[in-house]
């Protein structure tokens, strides 16, 4: 151990013990100077106990669609108690927890509005959509250190994403991948505008996007780039649905949807540019690995991967990739998050070089690397 590491561990102990004696807190709590800061961590702390419970009030808001109903317009208790079938008592107290977390704002007369963060659930459908599919995750993680331990008995994210585990994922039926495809549908629209605004396919030909579920993404793509060509890959029942949705949109004409196992399958040739969005963070390494090198092969020289992910150690969002993405994945047995460094190096183990890091609008959400093929050696 050298001697940093010795004053740091030294001074890590020296501040918490200090951090831990009721005397201190007390005392941090009420001298001018430091009341603020102890105030902040106090409910910092308060936050995560009490986070479950502040999960569950917005899940019956959700279950209930009060923010639907509250789009409509301020409503009076006593609408709100019938269009919710709950009795006056148990709206009052749902609406005052809600009001409390913003999701919706307390006006006179006992009459409510939607809250700042409940109209924000109203234009993002997808939030509600991942609140909804949350009751598996609680009840997988109802005991998080069977989880940990390889121990739990509930397998309900397991079950949910059909290729989790599967031996052969390309015979996953229509049923098996319509619960997962339609919710990464819901929620991929704002990460398709986060990601396209921050890198303009302007001089690219053709995108193939792998693992692409039922095509929002590529649909997205190809509106606002009518010169673009799209290829979505996935397993055969979600293509057959991405297929469906280009004829919908109109589109067919220049979006092409093939079903298969891109671990198993070659993909399509012809891109120019090849996308792999929320896709790799949910396989574990060698499978990420292996869908990196399947991508790389697809393009040719000089062509142009692009990762867009949620990633571990992303600054002022770190709870998210590391400890909702780090149990969530844990959970669904497959896959983790990982940082910018990290898929830094499994990108030149496939072949590809010039990497880079734009910053979406939501980095919480998304981040976005870029990688060209067959420049791996000018690091
Ligand atoms: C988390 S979803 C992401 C979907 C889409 N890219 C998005 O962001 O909305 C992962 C996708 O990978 C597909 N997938 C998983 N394993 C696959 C495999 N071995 N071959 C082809 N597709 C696969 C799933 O069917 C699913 O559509």
């Amino acid at each position: 151990m050298n001697s940093f590491v010795r004053v740091l561990d030294r001074w890590l102990a020296l501040r918490n013990r200090v951090l831990s004696s009721p005397g201190f807190q007390r005392w941090a709590a009420s001298f001018p100077l430091t009341r603020l800061i102890a105030q902040r961590r106090a409910r910092a702390l308060f936050d995560i106990v009490a986070g479950f419970v502040y999960s569950q009030v917005l899940f019956a808001c959700v279950r209930l669609d009060l923010f639907a109903i509250l789009s409509e317009g301020p409503r009076r208790l006593d609408e709100l108690s019938d269009r919710l079938a709950l009795s006056p008592d148990a709206a009052r107290r749902l609406l005052r927890a809600a009001a409390s977390l913003r999701l919706v704002q307390s006006l006179d007369g006992e009459r409510y509005a939607l809250g700042t963060l409940g109209a924000a659930m109203v234009g993002n459908p997808g939030i509600a959509a991942m609140v909804e599919h949350h009751h598996m995750v609680y009840a997988d993680l109802a005991d998080p250190v069977a989880l940990l331990r390889g121990e739990a008995r509930s397998r309900s994210l397991k079950d949910y994403w059909a290729y989790v585990d599967a031996e052969a994922p390309a015979s996953a039926d229509a049923d098996r991948v319509g619960g997962y495809t339609n919710l990464m549908s819901e929620s991929q629209q704002f990460i398709a505008d986060d990601v396209l605004d921050a890198y303009s396919l302007k001089n690219h030909r053709c995108l193939l996007d792998v693992a692409g579920g039922d095509g929002t993404f590529l649909v997205s793509a190809a509106k606002r780039w009518p010169h673009l060509r799209v290829i979505l890959f996935d397993l055969p029942a979600v293509a057959e649905r991405a297929r469906a949705r280009f004829e919908r949109e109109g589109l067919a004409d220049r979006a092409t949807a093939v079903g298969g196992d891109v671990l198993r399958d070659p993909l399509p040739e012809g891109a120019d540019i090849v996308s792999l969005v929320r896709v790799l963070h949910d396989h574990d390494d060698a499978a990420a690995q292996s869908f990196i090198a399947a991508a790389s092969k697809a393009l040719p020289s000089g062509g142009t991967l692009m990762v867009a992910e949620p990633m571990a150690e992303t600054p002022g969002a770190e709870p998210i990739g590391d400890a909702y993405f780090g149990f969530y994945l844990l959970a669904m047995g497959s896959g983790r998050a990982r940082s910018p460094r990290e898929l830094d190096a499994m990108l030149r183990a496939a072949d590809l070089g010039q990497v880079r890091q734009l910053a979406p609008r939501r980095p919480f959400l998304t981040q976005l690397m870029l990688a060209q093929r067959g420049s791996g050696a000018e690091c």
